[in-house]
């Protein structure tokens, strides 16, 4: 039986910290740090999430501010919401919920949010700061997949990570992570040829491909650790005939359970880590700006 990497308890001990270092901001600067949260359209996946990061913001004693704006907002629009938030001295992080609508430039949003308020930490001095070792803001999921992993291994040195997928929210800030933590790190994507032989070779595996249970027992070394990234919606026939909506990874966890060292469920794994990070970044952008103003 593997271990159960279980994201709800260790999210929770990070959530903690965030509680009493944002009940300490408030006692030093009395006011909480603050959350925006950018919402476009009704996308309902979406809706969840930013549902569940205002629950725990608001748990974890931070401000959180929501903006919902209708799908066939302009890129003018969002720009000068960002620019106030940018401006409001009361806001210390901004997260613009991802995928944008089709009309709209992601890559442009990302960069006019202020760098320092980028607690998700996709704006490009973000993203250079990581690849040259000198992070700030590190993306919250791939932080959230190395507390996971350095919790049931320990130090990583020497392992080799393989990282399945390549994208600039999850795959790439992955692979700089695992870099830094000192694995040798291949990373496999859609035009790898024979990405499963690859896969085979890790001592840590990650998916983040967005394909429901693509990875199953023939992609795991015997022994691997397996971080599954994925959150996939699908539809089963249910017992009784009608059909399910259910939650499901990039790993099919049943077959892969039983070859892996270690794994995370789905839900219950990387998710409520992702948001737990996000909470722990705006502490940090918060204690930054905050020092930065000179009070
Ligand atoms: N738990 C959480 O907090 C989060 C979960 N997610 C989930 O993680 C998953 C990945 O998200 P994201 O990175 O944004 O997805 P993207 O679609 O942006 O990237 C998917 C990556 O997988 C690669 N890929 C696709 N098919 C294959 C294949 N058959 N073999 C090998 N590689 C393949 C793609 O390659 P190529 O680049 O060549 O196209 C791409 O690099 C999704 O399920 C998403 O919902 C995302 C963010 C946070
Ligand atoms: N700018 C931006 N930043 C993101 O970090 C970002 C984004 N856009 N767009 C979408 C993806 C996806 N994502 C998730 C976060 C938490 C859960 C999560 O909490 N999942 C729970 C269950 C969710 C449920 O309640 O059903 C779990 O896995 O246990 C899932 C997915 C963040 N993303």
């Amino acid at each position: 039986m593997a271990i159960r990497i279980d994201g709800k308890v260790i999210s929770a001990q990070v959530l903690d910290g965030v509680a009493s270092d944002a009940a300490a901001f408030l006692d030093s600067y009395g006011i909480k740090p603050g959350l925006a949260v950018v919402l476009v359209g009704e996308d309902p996946a979406s809706q969840v999430y930013v549902r569940n990061k205002i629950a725990r913001a608001t748990e974890s004693g931070l401000n959180s501010i929501e903006h919902r704006l209708p799908m066939d907002t302009t890129q003018d629009t969002l720009n000068q919401l960002v620019a106030d938030l940018n401006a409001d001295p009361a806001v210390h992080g901004i997260l613009v919920q991802l995928p944008l609508p089709a009309h709209l430039d992601e890559e442009q949003i990302i960069a006019a949010i202020s760098p320092e308020k980028d607690v998700d930490g996709f704006h490009p001095v973000n993203v250079g700061a990581l690849s040259v070792g000198k992070e700030s803001l590190v993306p919250c999921t791939p932080q959230g997949c190395m507390i996971m992993l350095e919790q049931v291994l320990g130090d990583l040195s020497g392992k080799h990570a393989v990282v399945v997928g390549r994208s600039n929210i999850v795959g790439k800030p992955m692979a700089a992570l695992l870099l830094q933590a000192n694995c040798s790190v291949t990373i496999v994507h859609s035009r790898t040829p024979n990405p499963q032989a690859l896969a085979q070779q890790g001592d840590i595996l990650v998916a983040a491909v967005g394909r429901p249970e693509m990875i199953g027992a023939d992609w795991i070394k015997p022994g691997a650790t397996v971080i599954d990234v994925g959150i996939n919606v699908i539809e089963r026939v249910g017992p009784s005939g009608g059909t399910q909506r259910k939650l499901v990874g990039d790993v099919d966890y049943a077959a892969v359970e039983p070859v892996a060292y270690a794994i995370t469920p789905v839900p219950g794994g990387v998710g409520p880590m992702t948001i737990a990070c996000l909470m722990k970044n705006t502490l940090v952008a918060a204690r930054r700006l905050q020092q930065m103003s000179g009070v």
